[in-house]
Protein backbone atom coordinates (compact mmCIF):
# COMPACT_ATOMS: atom_id res chain seq x y z
CA UNK A 1 0.00 0.00 0.00
CA UNK A 2 1.44 3.32 -0.89
CA UNK A 3 2.11 5.94 2.15
CA UNK A 4 -1.17 7.20 3.18
CA UNK A 5 -2.03 10.85 4.67
CA UNK A 6 -1.06 9.42 7.80
CA UNK A 7 1.82 6.99 7.28
CA UNK A 8 0.63 5.22 9.86
CA UNK A 9 -0.41 2.03 7.72
CA UNK A 10 3.02 1.38 6.51
CA UNK A 11 5.27 -0.69 7.63
CA UNK A 12 8.88 -0.71 8.04
CA UNK A 13 9.60 -2.34 5.41
CA UNK A 14 7.33 -0.26 2.42
CA UNK A 15 8.48 2.77 4.26
CA UNK A 16 12.28 2.06 4.03
CA UNK A 17 12.19 1.89 0.32
CA UNK A 18 10.91 5.19 0.13
CA UNK A 19 13.26 8.46 0.07
CA UNK A 20 12.40 11.54 1.51
CA UNK A 21 13.87 14.92 1.22
CA UNK A 22 13.35 16.00 4.62
CA UNK A 23 13.39 13.56 7.34
CA UNK A 24 12.75 14.97 10.85
CA UNK A 25 12.71 13.37 14.11
CA UNK A 26 10.13 14.47 16.63
CA UNK A 27 6.69 15.69 15.73
CA UNK A 28 6.47 18.40 18.35
CA UNK A 29 6.05 22.19 18.05
CA UNK A 30 9.06 23.35 16.30
CA UNK A 31 9.36 19.10 14.52
CA UNK A 32 5.66 20.39 12.74
CA UNK A 33 6.58 23.53 12.11
CA UNK A 34 9.31 23.20 10.12
CA UNK A 35 7.35 20.38 8.40
CA UNK A 36 4.38 22.17 7.78
CA UNK A 37 6.58 24.78 5.99
CA UNK A 38 8.67 22.58 3.99
CA UNK A 39 5.94 20.56 2.25
CA UNK A 40 4.27 23.99 1.34
CA UNK A 41 6.54 23.09 -1.52
CA UNK A 42 4.37 20.21 -3.16
CA UNK A 43 7.92 19.01 -5.08
CA UNK A 44 9.16 18.68 -1.66
CA UNK A 45 8.89 15.66 0.61
CA UNK A 46 8.45 15.15 4.30
CA UNK A 47 8.43 12.61 6.42
CA UNK A 48 7.95 13.34 10.56
CA UNK A 49 9.18 10.42 12.52
CA UNK A 50 7.24 10.94 16.06
CA UNK A 51 8.30 8.72 19.24
CA UNK A 52 4.04 8.95 20.69
CA UNK A 53 0.70 8.20 19.07
CA UNK A 54 -1.98 10.67 17.32
CA UNK A 55 -4.29 11.68 20.46
CA UNK A 56 -7.40 10.58 20.26
CA UNK A 57 -9.40 14.08 20.87
CA UNK A 58 -9.41 13.54 24.97
CA UNK A 59 -10.60 16.00 26.99
CA UNK A 60 -7.65 16.29 28.48
CA UNK A 61 -6.09 17.39 25.37
CA UNK A 62 -8.42 19.42 24.11
CA UNK A 63 -10.55 21.06 26.79
CA UNK A 64 -8.87 24.29 28.94
CA UNK A 65 -10.37 23.22 32.34
CA UNK A 66 -10.13 19.10 31.46
CA UNK A 67 -6.04 19.92 31.72
CA UNK A 68 -5.31 17.21 34.10
CA UNK A 69 -4.30 15.02 34.76
CA UNK A 70 -2.06 15.49 32.09
CA UNK A 71 -1.85 12.70 29.00
CA UNK A 72 0.48 11.62 26.95
CA UNK A 73 3.68 12.70 29.25
CA UNK A 74 7.04 10.55 28.97
CA UNK A 75 5.96 8.45 32.07
CA UNK A 76 8.21 7.19 34.05
CA UNK A 77 10.84 9.30 33.84
CA UNK A 78 13.10 10.50 36.34
CA UNK A 79 16.33 12.61 36.99
CA UNK A 80 19.10 12.03 38.37
CA UNK A 81 19.68 12.44 42.22
CA UNK A 82 19.61 16.14 42.60
CA UNK A 83 23.12 16.91 44.67
CA UNK A 84 21.68 20.62 45.67
CA UNK A 85 18.43 18.73 46.68
CA UNK A 86 19.89 15.97 49.37
CA UNK A 87 19.83 13.31 46.41
CA UNK A 88 16.55 13.73 45.86
CA UNK A 89 14.99 12.54 41.79
CA UNK A 90 12.34 14.07 40.27
CA UNK A 91 10.24 13.75 37.06
CA UNK A 92 11.34 14.50 34.00
CA UNK A 93 7.90 16.36 32.07
CA UNK A 94 7.94 16.34 28.26
CA UNK A 95 5.18 15.63 26.20
CA UNK A 96 5.35 11.96 23.77
CA UNK A 97 2.98 12.71 21.51
CA UNK A 98 2.09 14.13 17.97
CA UNK A 99 2.10 18.07 18.63
CA UNK A 100 4.46 17.22 21.36
CA UNK A 101 4.93 19.82 24.57
CA UNK A 102 1.96 21.73 22.99
CA UNK A 103 -0.42 18.46 22.89
CA UNK A 104 0.21 18.49 26.81
CA UNK A 105 1.00 22.50 28.36
CA UNK A 106 -0.62 24.78 29.97
CA UNK A 107 -1.70 26.84 26.90
CA UNK A 108 0.79 29.92 28.67
CA UNK A 109 1.54 31.57 24.84
CA UNK A 110 3.68 34.41 25.55
CA UNK A 111 6.83 36.30 24.38
CA UNK A 112 9.71 36.80 26.43
CA UNK A 113 11.59 40.34 26.95
CA UNK A 114 13.63 41.84 23.93
CA UNK A 115 16.71 41.22 26.42
CA UNK A 116 16.63 37.54 26.56
CA UNK A 117 16.74 37.17 22.63
CA UNK A 118 19.36 40.05 22.37
CA UNK A 119 21.49 37.87 24.41
CA UNK A 120 21.06 34.80 21.95
CA UNK A 121 22.94 36.89 19.37
CA UNK A 122 25.15 38.52 21.60
CA UNK A 123 26.73 35.62 22.83
CA UNK A 124 27.12 34.07 19.60
CA UNK A 125 23.49 32.71 17.85
CA UNK A 126 24.46 34.88 15.31
CA UNK A 127 21.06 36.81 13.97
CA UNK A 128 18.91 35.32 16.71
CA UNK A 129 17.56 38.30 18.00
CA UNK A 130 14.49 40.09 18.97
CA UNK A 131 14.54 42.20 15.60
CA UNK A 132 14.92 39.12 13.57
CA UNK A 133 12.68 37.22 15.81
CA UNK A 134 9.69 39.72 15.81
CA UNK A 135 8.17 38.83 12.32
CA UNK A 136 8.37 35.28 13.01
CA UNK A 137 6.50 35.40 16.42
CA UNK A 138 4.12 37.14 13.82
CA UNK A 139 4.11 34.92 11.41
CA UNK A 140 3.01 32.06 13.86
CA UNK A 141 0.09 33.45 15.19
CA UNK A 142 -3.71 34.76 14.53
CA UNK A 143 -4.34 36.83 17.21
CA UNK A 144 -8.19 36.71 18.91
CA UNK A 145 -8.85 40.07 20.19
CA UNK A 146 -11.29 40.06 23.41
CA UNK A 147 -14.86 40.89 23.22
CA UNK A 148 -14.75 44.79 23.54
CA UNK A 149 -16.72 45.01 26.90
CA UNK A 150 -15.76 42.27 28.74
CA UNK A 151 -12.05 43.29 28.10
CA UNK A 152 -13.05 46.80 29.43
CA UNK A 153 -14.49 45.00 32.67
CA UNK A 154 -11.71 43.60 32.98
CA UNK A 155 -8.33 45.54 32.08
CA UNK A 156 -7.47 43.36 29.44
CA UNK A 157 -5.03 45.24 26.95
CA UNK A 158 -3.68 44.65 23.60
CA UNK A 159 -1.51 45.85 20.74
CA UNK A 160 -2.60 45.29 17.41
CA UNK A 161 0.65 46.14 15.71
CA UNK A 162 2.77 43.52 17.56
CA UNK A 163 0.60 40.53 16.81
CA UNK A 164 0.31 38.29 13.48
CA UNK A 165 -3.69 37.44 12.12
CA UNK A 166 -2.80 34.82 9.74
CA UNK A 167 -1.01 32.47 11.54
CA UNK A 168 -1.58 28.92 12.49
CA UNK A 169 -1.59 29.09 16.22
CA UNK A 170 -4.49 30.47 17.39
CA UNK A 171 -4.16 32.86 20.26
CA UNK A 172 -6.71 34.26 23.33
CA UNK A 173 -7.52 35.14 26.14
CA UNK A 174 -10.03 33.42 28.11
CA UNK A 175 -13.62 34.74 27.78
CA UNK A 176 -13.95 33.86 31.46
CA UNK A 177 -12.09 34.99 34.33
CA UNK A 178 -13.56 34.56 38.72
CA UNK A 179 -13.43 37.38 41.02
CA UNK A 180 -10.65 36.92 42.47
CA UNK A 181 -8.46 38.02 39.30
CA UNK A 182 -9.49 41.78 40.27
CA UNK A 183 -8.14 41.13 43.80
CA UNK A 184 -5.04 40.09 42.51
CA UNK A 185 -4.74 42.41 39.60
CA UNK A 186 -5.75 45.38 42.68
CA UNK A 187 -2.96 44.28 44.99
CA UNK A 188 -0.49 43.81 42.78
CA UNK A 189 -1.24 47.65 41.49
CA UNK A 190 -1.13 48.83 44.76
CA UNK A 191 2.58 47.26 45.46
CA UNK A 192 3.30 49.51 42.38
CA UNK A 193 3.57 46.45 39.94
CA UNK A 194 3.19 48.05 36.70
CA UNK A 195 0.29 47.09 34.37
CA UNK A 196 1.41 45.99 30.80
CA UNK A 197 -0.49 46.66 27.85
CA UNK A 198 1.05 44.12 26.19
CA UNK A 199 4.04 41.59 27.12
CA UNK A 200 4.54 40.61 23.58
CA UNK A 201 5.77 43.80 22.67
CA UNK A 202 9.26 43.16 24.01
CA UNK A 203 8.76 44.18 27.21
CA UNK A 204 7.29 41.12 29.45
CA UNK A 205 7.57 42.52 32.70
CA UNK A 206 4.65 43.76 35.25
CA UNK A 207 1.32 42.00 35.47
CA UNK A 208 -0.90 41.20 32.43
CA UNK A 209 -3.40 38.61 31.29
CA UNK A 210 -2.26 35.57 29.73
CA UNK A 211 -2.65 34.78 26.19
CA UNK A 212 -3.45 31.24 25.75
CA UNK A 213 -2.44 29.01 22.67
CA UNK A 214 -6.35 28.04 22.16
CA UNK A 215 -8.93 28.64 19.22
CA UNK A 216 -11.81 30.50 20.66
CA UNK A 217 -14.27 29.84 17.73
CA UNK A 218 -14.07 25.91 19.28
CA UNK A 219 -12.67 27.05 22.92
CA UNK A 220 -10.00 23.87 22.47
CA UNK A 221 -6.62 23.22 22.15
CA UNK A 222 -4.29 24.59 19.27
CA UNK A 223 -1.39 22.53 19.25
CA UNK A 224 0.96 21.67 16.95
CA UNK A 225 -0.67 18.45 15.61
CA UNK A 226 -3.87 20.87 14.66
CA UNK A 227 -2.09 24.10 13.48
CA UNK A 228 0.68 22.51 11.61
CA UNK A 229 -0.82 19.19 9.94
CA UNK A 230 -4.75 18.94 10.74
CA UNK A 231 -5.23 21.88 9.25
CA UNK A 232 -3.68 21.35 5.83
CA UNK A 233 -2.96 17.49 5.84
CA UNK A 234 -5.50 17.46 3.02
CA UNK A 235 -3.52 19.38 0.22
CA UNK A 236 -0.26 18.05 1.18
CA UNK A 237 0.25 14.24 0.21
CA UNK A 238 4.12 15.30 0.00
CA UNK A 239 3.74 14.97 4.27
CA UNK A 240 3.67 12.55 6.07
CA UNK A 241 3.97 11.64 9.99
CA UNK A 242 4.90 7.96 11.19
CA UNK A 243 3.70 7.98 14.66
CA UNK A 244 4.99 5.37 17.68
CA UNK A 245 8.48 5.30 16.15
CA UNK A 246 11.63 6.28 17.45
CA UNK A 247 14.68 7.88 15.57
CA UNK A 248 17.24 5.50 16.95
CA UNK A 249 20.13 7.18 15.23
CA UNK A 250 21.36 9.05 12.67
CA UNK A 251 22.71 7.25 9.50
CA UNK A 252 26.03 9.33 7.85
CA UNK A 253 28.33 8.80 4.58
CA UNK A 254 31.66 10.04 6.22
CA UNK A 255 30.15 13.62 8.50
CA UNK A 256 27.21 13.78 5.55
CA UNK A 257 23.85 12.73 6.94
CA UNK A 258 22.00 10.34 4.57
CA UNK A 259 18.91 9.25 6.60
CA UNK A 260 18.01 7.92 9.81
CA UNK A 261 17.53 4.36 11.78
CA UNK A 262 14.13 4.20 13.51
CA UNK A 263 12.15 1.20 15.44
CA UNK A 264 8.81 0.63 15.91
CA UNK A 265 8.33 0.63 19.83
CA UNK A 266 5.37 -1.63 19.60
CA UNK A 267 6.82 -3.94 17.30
CA UNK A 268 10.43 -3.42 17.87
CA UNK A 269 10.72 -3.04 13.99
CA UNK A 270 13.49 -1.60 12.76
CA UNK A 271 14.20 -0.42 9.29
CA UNK A 272 16.31 2.47 7.86
CA UNK A 273 15.20 5.93 5.61
CA UNK A 274 17.23 7.88 3.17
CA UNK A 275 16.56 11.70 3.55
CA UNK A 276 17.86 13.06 0.31
CA UNK A 277 18.46 16.74 1.47
CA UNK A 278 18.39 16.88 5.16
CA UNK A 279 17.96 14.97 8.53
CA UNK A 280 16.51 17.33 10.96
CA UNK A 281 16.55 16.40 14.97
CA UNK A 282 13.65 17.94 16.95
CA UNK A 283 13.33 15.76 19.55
CA UNK A 284 13.10 18.09 21.80
CA UNK A 285 15.96 19.80 24.50
CA UNK A 286 15.72 15.87 26.26
CA UNK A 287 15.62 13.63 23.18
CA UNK A 288 17.57 15.78 20.50
CA UNK A 289 20.72 15.01 22.42
CA UNK A 290 20.22 11.59 23.22
CA UNK A 291 19.83 11.30 19.22
CA UNK A 292 22.87 12.86 18.66
CA UNK A 293 25.30 11.18 20.94
CA UNK A 294 23.67 7.77 19.88
CA UNK A 295 24.46 8.47 16.12
CA UNK A 296 28.11 9.82 17.85
CA UNK A 297 27.90 12.80 17.67
CA UNK A 298 29.44 14.61 21.55
CA UNK A 299 32.17 14.03 23.44
CA UNK A 300 34.39 11.66 21.27
CA UNK A 301 36.31 9.88 24.74
CA UNK A 302 32.77 10.00 26.50
CA UNK A 303 30.75 8.11 23.52
CA UNK A 304 34.09 5.72 23.66
CA UNK A 305 33.19 4.42 26.88
CA UNK A 306 29.85 3.46 25.13
CA UNK A 307 31.53 2.00 22.62
CA UNK A 308 29.88 3.96 20.18
CA UNK A 309 32.28 5.42 17.00
CA UNK A 310 32.84 9.32 16.76
CA UNK A 311 31.45 11.29 13.54
CA UNK A 312 31.76 14.58 14.85
CA UNK A 313 33.73 15.19 18.46
CA UNK A 314 31.41 18.12 20.29
CA UNK A 315 32.15 17.92 23.48
CA UNK A 316 28.89 20.39 24.37
CA UNK A 317 26.63 17.82 23.19
CA UNK A 318 23.93 17.80 25.97
CA UNK A 319 25.37 20.11 28.32
CA UNK A 320 24.04 23.83 29.05
CA UNK A 321 20.11 22.10 30.28
CA UNK A 322 17.86 24.73 31.47
CA UNK A 323 14.83 24.93 33.12
CA UNK A 324 12.74 26.86 35.38
CA UNK A 325 11.93 26.18 38.78
CA UNK A 326 8.67 25.86 40.35
CA UNK A 327 7.49 26.71 43.66
CA UNK A 328 4.02 25.92 44.77
CA UNK A 329 2.30 27.61 47.61
CA UNK A 330 -0.98 26.55 49.44
CA UNK A 331 -3.45 28.71 51.18
CA UNK A 332 -6.53 28.11 52.97
CA UNK A 333 -9.05 30.87 52.63
CA UNK A 334 -11.45 32.06 55.11
CA UNK A 335 -13.49 34.60 52.96
CA UNK A 336 -12.70 33.41 49.65
CA UNK A 337 -14.77 34.60 46.57
CA UNK A 338 -17.10 31.49 45.07
CA UNK A 339 -16.33 30.38 42.29
CA UNK A 340 -12.70 30.22 42.74
CA UNK A 341 -9.72 28.26 40.64
CA UNK A 342 -10.54 25.44 42.86
CA UNK A 343 -13.98 25.01 41.95
CA UNK A 344 -13.90 22.57 39.78
CA UNK A 345 -12.11 20.20 41.27
CA UNK A 346 -14.35 20.77 45.22
CA UNK A 347 -17.75 21.39 43.88
CA UNK A 348 -19.07 18.52 41.25
CA UNK A 349 -22.39 20.57 41.23
CA UNK A 350 -20.70 23.66 39.93
CA UNK A 351 -18.63 21.63 37.82
CA UNK A 352 -21.27 19.91 35.96
CA UNK A 353 -23.03 23.49 35.44
CA UNK A 354 -19.67 24.70 34.06
CA UNK A 355 -19.27 21.83 31.80
CA UNK A 356 -22.71 22.54 30.38
CA UNK A 357 -22.01 26.24 29.45
CA UNK A 358 -18.83 24.92 28.04
CA UNK A 359 -20.38 22.25 26.02
CA UNK A 360 -23.29 25.10 24.65
CA UNK A 361 -20.00 27.33 24.06
CA UNK A 362 -21.09 29.92 26.82
CA UNK A 363 -17.85 31.74 28.96
CA UNK A 364 -17.35 29.21 31.52
CA UNK A 365 -14.73 28.39 34.05
CA UNK A 366 -13.53 25.13 31.40
CA UNK A 367 -12.44 28.06 29.12
CA UNK A 368 -9.47 28.46 31.73
CA UNK A 369 -6.45 25.64 32.27
CA UNK A 370 -7.37 24.54 35.41
CA UNK A 371 -3.81 25.00 36.73
CA UNK A 372 -3.57 28.96 36.23
CA UNK A 373 -5.61 32.05 36.93
CA UNK A 374 -5.77 34.59 33.88
CA UNK A 375 -3.23 37.15 35.30
CA UNK A 376 0.74 36.33 35.87
CA UNK A 377 3.42 38.91 37.50
CA UNK A 378 6.48 39.01 35.73
CA UNK A 379 9.34 41.12 36.94
CA UNK A 380 13.39 41.67 37.51
CA UNK A 381 15.19 41.35 40.33
CA UNK A 382 15.09 44.79 41.42
CA UNK A 383 11.58 44.59 42.07
CA UNK A 384 10.91 41.28 43.54
CA UNK A 385 13.47 42.49 46.13
CA UNK A 386 15.49 45.64 47.58
CA UNK A 387 18.05 43.16 48.33
CA UNK A 388 19.31 42.83 44.62
CA UNK A 389 22.56 43.61 44.81
CA UNK A 390 23.56 41.09 47.29
CA UNK A 391 22.12 38.70 45.01
CA UNK A 392 23.71 40.10 42.39
CA UNK A 393 27.11 39.83 44.47
CA UNK A 394 26.52 36.90 45.54
CA UNK A 395 26.19 35.40 41.65
CA UNK A 396 29.24 37.32 40.51
CA UNK A 397 31.29 35.34 43.44
CA UNK A 398 30.46 31.99 42.34
CA UNK A 399 33.41 30.57 40.37
CA UNK A 400 31.73 28.90 37.28
CA UNK A 401 33.73 25.97 36.41
CA UNK A 402 32.99 24.43 40.49
CA UNK A 403 29.72 24.76 39.94
CA UNK A 404 29.90 22.81 37.07
CA UNK A 405 32.78 20.11 37.97
CA UNK A 406 32.11 17.74 35.27
CA UNK A 407 30.97 19.70 31.99
CA UNK A 408 33.74 19.95 29.39
CA UNK A 409 35.99 23.43 28.82
CA UNK A 410 34.66 24.78 26.20
CA UNK A 411 30.90 24.47 28.25
CA UNK A 412 32.55 26.74 30.72
CA UNK A 413 33.67 28.76 28.67
CA UNK A 414 30.15 29.76 27.22
CA UNK A 415 28.59 29.54 30.47
CA UNK A 416 30.90 32.39 31.90
CA UNK A 417 29.61 34.07 28.81
CA UNK A 418 25.86 33.55 29.56
CA UNK A 419 26.74 34.52 33.21
CA UNK A 420 27.85 37.68 32.19
CA UNK A 421 24.91 39.05 30.54
CA UNK A 422 22.72 37.38 32.38
CA UNK A 423 23.60 38.89 35.65
CA UNK A 424 23.95 42.51 33.37
CA UNK A 425 20.45 41.89 32.46
CA UNK A 426 18.92 40.75 35.67
CA UNK A 427 17.46 43.84 36.93
CA UNK A 428 15.65 44.88 33.14
CA UNK A 429 14.51 41.37 32.02
CA UNK A 430 12.02 39.09 33.81
CA UNK A 431 13.58 36.91 36.72
CA UNK A 432 10.09 34.87 38.05
CA UNK A 433 6.76 34.63 37.87
CA UNK A 434 3.68 34.60 40.67
CA UNK A 435 0.83 33.39 39.24
CA UNK A 436 -2.79 32.73 41.40
CA UNK A 437 -5.38 30.91 40.10
CA UNK A 438 -8.12 32.40 42.83
CA UNK A 439 -8.27 29.17 44.89
CA UNK A 440 -5.94 27.33 47.03
CA UNK A 441 -2.44 27.47 45.15
CA UNK A 442 -0.31 30.08 43.93
CA UNK A 443 2.40 29.05 41.46
CA UNK A 444 5.94 30.93 41.62
CA UNK A 445 8.50 30.29 38.61
CA UNK A 446 12.20 30.99 39.01
CA UNK A 447 12.97 31.88 35.18
CA UNK A 448 16.05 33.28 34.88
CA UNK A 449 18.35 30.11 36.30
CA UNK A 450 22.28 30.56 36.73
CA UNK A 451 22.55 26.88 37.35
CA UNK A 452 23.59 24.17 34.53
CA UNK A 453 22.45 20.58 33.97
CA UNK A 454 23.01 17.84 31.34
CA UNK A 455 21.49 15.01 29.17
CA UNK A 456 23.92 11.80 28.36
CA UNK A 457 23.67 8.98 27.45
CA UNK A 458 24.43 6.01 29.61
CA UNK A 459 23.00 3.42 27.12
CA UNK A 460 23.20 2.57 23.33
CA UNK A 461 19.64 2.10 23.03
CA UNK A 462 16.83 5.10 22.14
CA UNK A 463 14.29 2.54 23.87
CA UNK A 464 16.12 3.76 27.53
CA UNK A 465 15.93 7.05 29.05
CA UNK A 466 19.28 9.37 28.96
CA UNK A 467 20.59 10.65 32.34
CA UNK A 468 18.87 13.72 32.80
CA UNK A 469 20.42 16.41 35.53
CA UNK A 470 18.64 19.31 36.03
CA UNK A 471 21.91 20.62 38.08
CA UNK A 472 19.24 22.44 40.12
CA UNK A 473 19.79 24.83 42.36
CA UNK A 474 23.57 24.21 42.54
CA UNK A 475 24.15 27.91 41.72
CA UNK A 476 22.97 28.82 45.26
CA UNK A 477 21.73 32.20 43.96
CA UNK A 478 18.85 30.58 42.22
CA UNK A 479 18.00 29.85 45.64
CA UNK A 480 17.94 33.30 46.94
CA UNK A 481 16.04 34.48 43.86
CA UNK A 482 13.61 31.78 44.44
CA UNK A 483 13.13 33.35 48.27
CA UNK A 484 12.82 36.67 46.73
CA UNK A 485 9.52 35.69 44.76
CA UNK A 486 8.39 34.10 47.86
CA UNK A 487 8.95 36.81 49.90
CA UNK A 488 7.22 38.82 47.44
CA UNK A 489 4.26 36.63 47.10
CA UNK A 490 4.10 37.04 50.76
CA UNK A 491 3.69 40.86 50.82
CA UNK A 492 1.24 40.47 47.62
CA UNK A 493 -1.32 38.43 50.00
CA UNK A 494 -0.49 40.97 53.30
CA UNK A 495 -2.28 43.88 50.42
CA UNK A 496 -5.62 44.59 51.43
CA UNK A 497 -7.41 43.84 48.22
CA UNK A 498 -5.95 39.92 48.84
CA UNK A 499 -6.01 39.81 52.92
CA UNK A 500 -9.72 40.74 52.80
CA UNK A 501 -9.71 37.15 51.10
CA UNK A 502 -8.33 35.30 54.36
CA UNK A 503 -5.24 33.54 53.04
CA UNK A 504 -3.57 31.71 55.42
CA UNK A 505 -0.27 29.85 54.00
CA UNK A 506 -0.31 25.99 54.45
CA UNK A 507 2.51 25.06 53.16
CA UNK A 508 5.60 25.13 52.04
CA UNK A 509 6.21 27.28 54.84
CA UNK A 510 3.29 28.21 57.41
CA UNK A 511 4.30 30.54 60.18
CA UNK A 512 7.37 30.96 59.36
CA UNK A 513 9.40 34.08 58.99
CA UNK A 514 13.28 33.04 59.83
CA UNK A 515 15.05 32.90 56.50
CA UNK A 516 17.27 29.95 56.97
CA UNK A 517 14.37 27.89 57.70
CA UNK A 518 12.22 29.31 55.02
CA UNK A 519 15.02 28.34 52.52
CA UNK A 520 15.06 25.10 53.85
CA UNK A 521 11.36 24.66 53.14
CA UNK A 522 12.04 25.62 49.54
CA UNK A 523 14.56 23.35 48.79
CA UNK A 524 12.15 20.54 50.34
CA UNK A 525 9.50 21.55 48.20
CA UNK A 526 10.69 22.77 44.79
CA UNK A 527 10.09 21.26 41.44
CA UNK A 528 13.51 21.54 39.58
CA UNK A 529 11.48 21.41 35.84
CA UNK A 530 8.62 23.59 34.41
CA UNK A 531 8.52 21.14 31.80
CA UNK A 532 10.56 23.79 29.94
CA UNK A 533 13.97 22.20 29.41
CA UNK A 534 15.99 23.77 26.70
CA UNK A 535 19.43 24.37 25.30
CA UNK A 536 21.29 21.21 25.19
CA UNK A 537 22.47 21.66 21.74
CA UNK A 538 23.13 25.08 21.69
CA UNK A 539 23.45 27.36 18.80
CA UNK A 540 26.96 29.44 19.11
CA UNK A 541 30.65 29.06 19.01
CA UNK A 542 32.30 26.12 18.77
CA UNK A 543 34.60 27.14 21.23
CA UNK A 544 32.26 28.14 23.28
CA UNK A 545 30.30 24.87 23.95
CA UNK A 546 28.03 25.70 20.84
CA UNK A 547 26.76 22.56 19.00
CA UNK A 548 24.95 24.29 15.76
CA UNK A 549 25.69 27.28 13.65
CA UNK A 550 23.77 30.07 13.21
CA UNK A 551 22.02 28.35 10.28
CA UNK A 552 21.17 25.55 12.74
CA UNK A 553 23.35 22.67 10.87
CA UNK A 554 25.49 20.58 13.56
CA UNK A 555 29.15 21.31 13.58
CA UNK A 556 31.48 18.92 11.44
CA UNK A 557 28.72 18.07 9.44
CA UNK A 558 26.86 18.36 6.17
CA UNK A 559 22.90 17.75 5.64
CA UNK A 560 21.81 17.17 9.77
CA UNK A 561 20.18 20.56 11.49
CA UNK A 562 18.66 20.75 14.87
CA UNK A 563 15.58 23.32 15.01
CA UNK A 564 13.81 22.85 18.65
CA UNK A 565 14.33 24.17 22.13
CA UNK A 566 17.76 22.31 21.95
CA UNK A 567 19.13 25.36 20.52
CA UNK A 568 18.77 28.54 22.94
CA UNK A 569 21.80 29.66 24.24
CA UNK A 570 19.87 30.06 27.62
CA UNK A 571 16.43 30.48 28.32
CA UNK A 572 13.73 32.66 28.16
CA UNK A 573 11.84 33.98 30.71
CA UNK A 574 7.52 32.65 30.97
CA UNK A 575 6.43 30.24 28.38
CA UNK A 576 8.77 28.85 26.06
CA UNK A 577 6.19 27.57 23.32
CA UNK A 578 5.73 30.75 21.73
CA UNK A 579 9.40 31.56 20.66
CA UNK A 580 9.98 27.49 20.04
CA UNK A 581 7.28 28.68 17.14
CA UNK A 582 9.11 32.06 16.35
CA UNK A 583 12.16 29.56 16.11
CA UNK A 584 10.76 26.70 13.82
CA UNK A 585 9.45 29.49 11.33
CA UNK A 586 12.74 31.05 11.47
CA UNK A 587 14.57 27.65 10.98
CA UNK A 588 12.04 26.81 7.95
CA UNK A 589 13.14 29.42 6.09
CA UNK A 590 17.05 28.78 6.69
CA UNK A 591 16.21 25.27 5.44
CA UNK A 592 14.57 26.36 2.58
CA UNK A 593 17.15 29.09 1.55
CA UNK A 594 19.89 26.43 2.20
CA UNK A 595 17.99 24.15 -0.50
CA UNK A 596 17.42 26.97 -2.82
CA UNK A 597 13.21 26.39 -2.22
C1 LIG B 1 3.21 19.49 30.98
C2 LIG B 1 3.81 20.65 30.21
C3 LIG B 1 3.32 21.95 30.42
C4 LIG B 1 3.87 23.03 29.71
N1 LIG B 1 3.28 24.27 29.80
C5 LIG B 1 3.68 25.26 28.96
C6 LIG B 1 2.95 26.47 28.85
O1 LIG B 1 1.89 26.65 29.45
N2 LIG B 1 3.44 27.44 28.03
C7 LIG B 1 4.58 27.27 27.30
O2 LIG B 1 4.98 28.20 26.61
N3 LIG B 1 5.26 26.11 27.34
C8 LIG B 1 4.82 25.09 28.12
N4 LIG B 1 5.46 23.88 28.11
C9 LIG B 1 6.70 23.75 27.33
C10 LIG B 1 6.51 23.67 25.82
O3 LIG B 1 5.44 22.81 25.48
C11 LIG B 1 7.85 23.17 25.23
O4 LIG B 1 8.82 24.16 25.50
C12 LIG B 1 7.78 22.92 23.74
O5 LIG B 1 6.84 21.91 23.45
C13 LIG B 1 9.15 22.48 23.23
O6 LIG B 1 9.07 22.28 21.85
P1 LIG B 1 10.09 21.32 21.10
O7 LIG B 1 9.72 21.34 19.68
O8 LIG B 1 11.46 21.72 21.50
O9 LIG B 1 9.85 19.88 21.73
P2 LIG B 1 8.51 19.04 21.91
O10 LIG B 1 7.32 19.88 21.63
O11 LIG B 1 8.60 18.40 23.24
O12 LIG B 1 8.59 17.94 20.77
C14 LIG B 1 9.53 16.91 20.76
C15 LIG B 1 8.86 15.67 20.17
O13 LIG B 1 9.87 14.72 19.82
C16 LIG B 1 9.41 13.43 20.16
N5 LIG B 1 10.58 12.54 20.31
C17 LIG B 1 11.44 12.46 21.33
N6 LIG B 1 12.38 11.52 21.09
C18 LIG B 1 12.13 11.03 19.88
C19 LIG B 1 12.75 10.04 19.06
N7 LIG B 1 13.84 9.37 19.46
N8 LIG B 1 12.21 9.76 17.86
C20 LIG B 1 11.10 10.41 17.41
N9 LIG B 1 10.47 11.35 18.17
C21 LIG B 1 10.99 11.68 19.37
C22 LIG B 1 8.61 13.64 21.42
O14 LIG B 1 7.71 12.57 21.63
C23 LIG B 1 7.93 14.96 21.15
O15 LIG B 1 6.67 14.80 20.56
C24 LIG B 1 4.95 22.79 28.81
C25 LIG B 1 5.43 21.48 28.59
C26 LIG B 1 4.85 20.42 29.27
C27 LIG B 1 5.37 19.03 29.02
Amino acid sequence: RALGQYARAVDAEALSKQQYDFVIAGGGVAGLTVADRLSENPKVSVLVIEYGPFDQKEDSVLVPGAYFPVPYLWLPFSSTPQTALGGTVYSVPCGRVVGGGSAVNAMFFHRSSAEDYDAWDALGAKGWNWNSLFPYFKKSETFNRPDATYAKERNITWDDSVHGFSGPVRASYAPYDYPGSANFYNGARSLGIRATKDPNAGDATGIFRLQRSVDPKTNTRSFARVNHYDRIIASRPNYHILPNTAVGKVTFRGTTAVGVEFVNRTSGVTGNITAKREVILAAGAVHTPQILQLSGIGSASYLKGLGIKSVVDLPGVGWNLQDHLVQKVNYNYTNNHFPNGGSLQANATYAAEQRALYDANQPSAYDLTATTGNLIIQLPLKDFTSDAQSIISLAKSQNPASLYPKAPASVIKGYKAQRELIIKNINDAAIGDISWNTGPETSLYMTRPLSRGSVLINTTSILADPLVDFGAITDPTDLEMLYAIYIKNRQLMATPDLSVLGPSETSPAAGVTDKAQILARLKATLQPSNAHECCTAKMGKREDGGVVDSDNTVYGTTRLSVVDASIWPYVVGGGPQASVYAGGEKAADTIKRRHGL
